[in-house]
């Protein structure tokens, strides 16, 4: 299909693989522009590429979003290069095991200031961006069905998650008067390499094989099955265009059917 630019100008963190580059690749097909914001600059760079480069209207940032002034110099960048901005989608996280005698002062450091600190960060250059360009915008952050319901084995990556939500609602209170919108995804079990390793690290501590890892994030899934990138780029979509232009402050769950909210 034809892809006709839509004006619009939309920032993925954690866009060089799994999530993020499905949610980069929905955008532009949907006639974005975007910015491939990643740690790893080899995959963002390569998921750009895909997408046509800078003359198709895709561009690879590198970005860590623990650090401040690192994600605000990943929204200037993509002001300056790709000329707007009206959507950030703070999507990078991590998600290692956490048991509950294991957590350390540096293990919650670790976890917060990526899945939190780094939705903070993008809030704010987010913002700053769209009051300085004198418009609304969107801002769209990853939580997860385990920021909903607390998942076994991973209490600080659910911790993180519930904590997403709880800063998007005030957000939204706080930024409803420059016409910004804020909201999360909250997904299921999704095949990326995020969940791979979360499945292969529970089977082995257990001394399980990986299937048995799986089967501990994924009973109960109503649907059935479990989720590909796409299932949730379609939500990110929908929160990022004008059909969704009256929802703010919400977790739009999209897991198949685990959590009933
Ligand atoms: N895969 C799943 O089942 C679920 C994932 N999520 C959330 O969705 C988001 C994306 O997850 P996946 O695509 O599965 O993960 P993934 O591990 O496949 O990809 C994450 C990307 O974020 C990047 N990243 C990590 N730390 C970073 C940092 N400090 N600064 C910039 N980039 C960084 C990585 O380089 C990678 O490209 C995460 O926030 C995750 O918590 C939520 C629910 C379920
Ligand atoms: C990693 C994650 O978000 C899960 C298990 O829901």
């Amino acid at each position: 299909m034809t892809r006709t630019d839509n004006g619009k100008v939309a920032l993925i963190t954690g866009g060089g693989q799994g999530i993020g580059q499905a949610i980069a690749e929905r955008l532009h097909a949907d006639g974005f522009k975007v910015a491939i914001a990643d740690l790893n600059t080899a995959t963002a760079g390569a998921v750009a590429d895909a997408l046509g480069g800078k003359e198709g209207g895709a561009i690879a940032l590198e970005v860590n979003v623990s650090d401040r002034d690192s994600v605000f110099a990943a929204v200037d960048q993509t002001v300056s290069a790709l000329g707007g901005f009206d959507v950030i989608v703070n999507n990078a996280g991590i998600a290692p095991q956490s048991p509950i005698e294991d957590i350390t002062p540096q293990s919650i450091e670790k976890i917060f200031s990526i899945n939190f600190n780094g939705v903070v960060w993008g809030t704010q250059a987010a913002t700053k961006a769209f009051r300085e360009l004198g418009h609304g915008g969107r801002i769209i952050s990853a939580a997860s069905q385990a920021g909903h319901v607390g998942n076994p084995g991973i209490a600080l990556y659910s911790a993180t998650k519930f904590a997403v939500r709880g800063f998007t609602q005030t957000a939204a209170r706080d930024l409803a008067q420059y016409g910004i919108t804020v909201n999360t995804y909250a997904p299921g079990i999704v095949r990326t390499p995020l969940m791979e390793d979360l499945a292969k690290k529970t089977a082995e501590s257990a001394g399980q094989p990986e299937e048995w890892g799986w089967q501990q994030f994924t009973h109960g899934i109503t649907l059935d099955r479990l989720s590909e990138p796409s299932d949730v780029a379609g939500v990110v979509a929908f929160l990022s265009g004008p059909d969704s232009s009256y929802i703010t402050g919400q977790s739009i769950i999209v897991d198949g059917g685990m959590v009933f909210n």
